[in-house]
């Protein structure tokens, strides 16, 4: 489906940001991509939808080269990847409904969208995704009054109101506390299983990406020092991927601060019992 070889980016500074990539993804598979600040992850996502040019190599999606595209062909083949990002690219002033719709633009033309006027079965499946997504009660709501998570559940239906063929996710929990963090990466899963939708998800997280992801990557100084398997990931890997760290160790209890012995009058126990406060 989406096939990698030989993808190198240099930039014009010098860094070397990724060499020689080799990776094929299949339908329907979620591929976590990690590594350390710097690795070349967020090179490679935008490579991918040529946000950034890559220096050489090729990137097929399907029967298409992506590298070799440009204006209207670009903009197709860009319809086919859905965008998630980390801070959820919404327009705050919009409604949750106007921004799902806006995930159409790629297709609607300028005017209609200006105009804010959709197809109606856009609209249809706008209101399909919401639900699907669990946010049918705050159609009518300003994007700028809703928590984290409920604002990556509205970047989820508008990436998949493209029909996409890629998914392409950016940091997608960097900002969401734990619980809703999975549940974003748990609804991100179900969805692409559903859709038979290829995913490639950046993420810092390895217990999230190990949890939820087929398919783990791990990049280092913009090379692949890792492909397989979740259960794969031994702390030996990670200390390739990352360098040296003790991976296995919880850290140590605090020490108990000393206390003073502390002696009470019965009467101060009988008056804790009676007020539940500690004498
Ligand atoms: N626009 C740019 N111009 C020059 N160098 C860049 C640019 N963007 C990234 N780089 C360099 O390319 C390398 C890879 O950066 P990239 O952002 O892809 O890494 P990353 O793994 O996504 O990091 P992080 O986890 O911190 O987001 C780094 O050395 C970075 O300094």
């Amino acid at each position: 489906m989406l096939t990698l070889s030989g993808v190198t980016k240099r930039y014009p500074t010098g860094d070397r940001a990724l060499t020689d990539i080799e990776l094929t993804l299949p339908k329907g598979q979620v591929m976590a991509l990690i590594g350390p600040s710097g690795a070349g992850k967020s090179t490679l996502i935008r490579c991918v939808n040529r946000l950034v040019e890559p220096t050489s190599g090729s990137i097929r999606l399907d029967d298409t080269e992506l590298t070799r595209l440009s204006g209207s062909g670009l903009r197709k083949a860009r319809r086919s990847m859905g965008m998630i990002f980390q801070e959820y690219a919404l327009v705050d002033r919009l409604t949750v409904m106007e921004n799902v719709l806006s995930g159409r633009l790629g297709y609607v033309g300028f005017w209609r969208s200006f105009l804010r006027r959709y197809p109606e079965d856009a609209v249809a499946e706008a209101f399909r995704l919401l639900e699907r997504v669990g946010l049918p009660h705050a159609i009518d709501k300003r994007a700028d009054a809703l928590s984290g998570g409920q604002r990556q559940r509205v970047g989820i239906a508008r990436a998949l109101l493209q029909s996409p063929k890629l998914l392409l996710v950016d940091e997608p929990t960097a900002s969401l506390d734990p619980k809703t963090s999975r549940q974003i990466m748990r609804l991100i899963r179900e969805l692409c299983a559903e859709r038979e939708l290829a995913t490639i998800i950046n993420i810092h997280d390895v217990a999230l990406a190990q949890q939820f992801a087929d398919r783990i990557v791990g990049l280092r100084a913009g090379q692949i020092v890792f492909d397989g398997r979740p259960d794969e990931l031994t702390s030996d890997i990670l200390t390739t991927i990352y360098g040296e760290e003790d991976w296995d160790t919880s850290p140590e209890p605090a020490d108990e601060p000393e206390r003073e012995p502390v002696s009470y009058e019965r009467r101060d126990i009988a008056g804790a019992m009676a007020t539940g406060v500690a004498p």
